[in-house]
């Protein structure tokens, strides 16, 4: 799936990525001092048209490098348009074109503090201490003022290009202190730490500063970096498109086995996911506990009743007709069990439709002989939807600190679509992109959302099956951004429940566009 575009929107870059590409733009003869200046210019109209600087004021933070310099060019704007601007510069200025700035915005006028500026200060503080050159922890005094500001007078610190004290690679802190931005506006491309869960308090709203990268230099990344998805790419995503006279067995049809004594909830959460998808048909195996009142919740639903308060995989799968549906849920809520995988591993295998593997089914993996390795043996597509201690017992040799490294190796090595759930959910496919979801709300991470997620994607995988063309993996993170967008969006309440409504009413609207779009 070649959405969304690779361009500068949508990029997810390492620090060195940045500065080779930066450095091509000086090769070709683009100069440093005009890049600051277009850099410092595009921040000052995003503060002026974002924050009540006219108001509040600002204090800029000055460090010693060309992130410094960004920091001058927006202080010596901010007081030319009439804010009140002072600079404070803690650090010797190590680069000239910094020192320049620094000189320059003396002698217009602006003031240069002598001594830490007030943490109880009500107005904003500019943080342009360090950037991308950035290897190691903050000096104490700084970390100890940020913390002090952060105590004193939250929300009020704008962090330039990376917060001062994260590593712009993997998104930690160097030490335990960094400054904690209410916004962040980083330059040229998305940095890959900005995105990672433990960087996200420290970020804050994440604003890219454009630098007009040709394509020509993009096009010099290498092919495999992520992209980021976020609601705005929600109006070019293609959604699954089926036939408007195909009757309901011609719109996918989905079973779906969850539940357990324990989790009676997670099955019926994982209905409700696989309803709003709109696929044709669902049937569900369900504990006879569950099944007895499940259908008054999800009449639509066809039960096949399992006659224990358990359910007994092998027994389940015994039951399907294979060749009548086109995708397979298993593992909401099913919990562990003194049955072997390796009972079940047979049938599964030869299933030619999609396999979606969610919660204790990939437990059940994890404790199995072999391991991830059996999904090397699937014939048809598999999918799995981990969240990060799931992920570990499955693929224990894998280093999970960088979220998108781990998922993309777990896809490679496997061959099957990972959904590494996360506040930034990573989605890695075999042979395809990576994509990372950004602006997601932290609603997201509410129990029973993960079922809902489970049965919607199963739904949509099952109409990616039936329509034309081969079958695309790339659904996986179309499916993961339109149920974060409902979490998101959801006006109701944040419970699985109101979501999973939200959910199908926004997927309608989705496919409903694209129709009128293709007319
Ligand atoms: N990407 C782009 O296209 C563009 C990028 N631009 C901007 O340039 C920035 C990169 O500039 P930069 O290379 O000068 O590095 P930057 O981070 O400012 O400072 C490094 C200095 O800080 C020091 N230092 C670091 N950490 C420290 C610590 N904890 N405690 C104490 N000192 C510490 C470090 O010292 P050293 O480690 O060398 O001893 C070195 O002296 C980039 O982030 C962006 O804002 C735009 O202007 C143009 C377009
Ligand atoms: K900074």
């Amino acid at each position: 799936m070649s959405w969304p575009k690779s361009d500068a929107d949508h990029l997810i870059v390492s620090s060195s990525q940045m500065k080779e590409i930066e450095q091509k733009l000086f090769s070709y003869g683009m100069t440093e001092e005009a890049l600051m200046e277009k850099v410092g210019l595009s921040m000052k109209d995003f503060l002026i048209s974002n924050f009540n600087l006219l108001e509040s004021g600002v204090v800029v933070l000055v460090g010693p490098g060309h992130n410094g310099g960004d920091g001058l060019v927006v202080a010596r704007e901010l007081f030319l348009d009439g804010v009140d601007v002072s600079l404070w510069c803690p650090f010797p200025i190590k680069r000239s074109l910094t020192k320049s700035h620094l000189s320059y915005c003396i002698s217009i006028g602006i003031t240069q503090l002598q001594s830490e500026p007030d943490v109880t200060g009500n107005c904003f503080w500019i943080e342009a201490f360090f950037g991308l050159g950035q290897t190691k922890p903050l000096p104490k005094e700084i970390g100890n003022l940020f913390k002090k500001r952060e105590k004193f007078t939250p929300g009020k610190l704008i962090s330039l290009d990376v917060p001062a004290g994260i590593c712009s690679d993997t998104g930690k802190t160097f030490d335990t202190c960094a400054a904690r931005a209410i916004s962040t506006l980083t330059v040229g491309l998305i940095k890959v730490g900005l995105l990672q869960d433990m960087a996200l308090p420290y970020v804050g709203s994440l604003k890219r500063i454009d630098i007009g990268i040709p394509s020509g230099v993009l096009n010099l990344l290498p092919k495999d970096v992520p992209l980021k998805i976020s609601s705005n790419d929600i109006i070019s995503l293609k959604a699954p498109q089926i036939e408007c006279n195909a009757s309901k067995y011609e719109r996918g049809r989905l079973a779906v086995i969850a539940g357990s004594k324990k989790y009676r909830g997670a099955a019926l959460l994982t209905l409700q996911g696989a309803i709003a998808s709109g696929t044709g048909s669902v049937q569900a195996f369900l504990p006879k506990s569950i099944s007895k009142y499940a259908w008054i919740k999800v009449p639509e639903v066809v039960f096949e009743e399992e006659s224990n308060e358990e359910i007994e995989l092998i027994k389940c799968l015994k039951k399907i007709k294979f060749d009548r549906i086109e995708s397979l849920v298993v593992g909401p809520g099913i919990g562990l069990s003194i049955e072997k995988w390796e009972d079940s591993a047979l049938i599964l295998e030869e299933f030619l439709g999609l396999l979606v593997l969610d919660a204790d089914a990939l437990n059940r993996i994890s404790c199995s002989q072999q391991g991830w390795e059996w999904f090397r043996k699937r014939k048809g597509p598999t999918w799995i939807t981990p969240n990060p201690n799931e992920f570990c017992r499955l693929f224990p040799e894998i280093d999970i600190s960088s979220p998108i490294n781990a998922a993309s190796l777990a896809a490679r090595i496997s061959g099957v679509g990972v959904l590494l759930k996360g506040a930034n959910t990573v989605i890695a496919v075999p042979n395809g992109p990576i994509w990372q979801l950004t602006n997601t709300s932290s609603f997201v991470a509410r129990a029973g959302l993960g079922d809902v997620l489970a049965g919607f994607v199963g739904g949509i995988g099952a109409l990616g099956m039936i329509s034309e063309g081969s079958f695309d993996h790339g659904l996986l993170a179309v499916a993961a951004l339109i149920h974060s967008y409902a979490a998101s969006e959801c006006e109701e309440g944040t419970n699985a429940a109101f979501v999973s409504k939200k959910l199908g009413k926004l997927f309608k609207a989705i496919q409903m566009k694209k129709v009128q779009f293709d007319t």
